[in-house]
């Protein structure tokens, strides 16, 4: 089976490779523009962003399965929160969506956003170091490394291709 992931990011490659451990794929990475802001600012947007990338990945890299994962954040009446989201696309089927974790990120962090600015780089600003996004994430970053930005999205990963294995299932029993 073919996947193709489209980010080049390493967390989200890094996310994908975990999560298939039960099947042989043959991966690979292309730079899939999202379709919608560099930051996107609510749930709808990263949606959006992560469905046009797993549609693009899907169509430019010819394979089986194109996945999209997306970062944003959501204005809430606590805060602005990161949230993550993933798509999976495979032909004939409507593209299968799953969330990841989301945290308040600190009001100056917020604040920065919340004129323009995007997370990466606000992010570097902050933690003093570079790639952040590359790496732990802000998630990492904010949670003391407890959960890095690769293994949040492992666990959308695995949301997705749960859901699609249960409607490749399904679709054997009805047919
Ligand atoms: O090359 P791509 O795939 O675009 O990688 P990216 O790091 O820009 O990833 P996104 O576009 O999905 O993320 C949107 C923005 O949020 C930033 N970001 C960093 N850490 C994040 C985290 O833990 N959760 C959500 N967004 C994060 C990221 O750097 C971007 O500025
Ligand atoms: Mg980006």
């Amino acid at each position: 089976m073919r996947v193709i992931i489209g980010s080049k990011n390493p967390a989200k490659i890094e996310a994908v490779k975990n999560s298939f451990t039960n099947q042989y794929i043959e991966l690979s990475s292309l730079d899939i523009p999202s379709g919608v802001s560099d930051q996107p600012l609510s749930d709808e947007e990263t949606i959006k962003g992560a469905i046009n990338r797993a549609a693009g990945a899907l169509r430019e890299g010819s394979g089986d399965i194109g996945i999209g994962l997306e970062g944003g954040v959501q204005e809430t009446n606590h805060g602005l929160f990161i949230c993550n989201w993933g798509a999976l696309a495979a032909k004939g089927l409507e593209p299968i969506i799953a969330g990841g974790a989301r945290i308040l990120l600190p009001e100056e962090i917020a604040a920065r956003l919340r004129t323009g600015e995007e997370l990466g780089p606000v992010m570097e600003d902050y933690a003093k170091k570079k790639n952040v996004s590359k790496q732990e994430g802000a998630v990492g970053v904010f949670t003391n490394g407890l959960v890095n930005r690769a293994e949040m999205f492992t666990h959308v990963m695995n949301l997705l291709i749960g859901q699609y294995t249960y409607q490749q299932k399904q679709n054997q029993i009805e047919s």
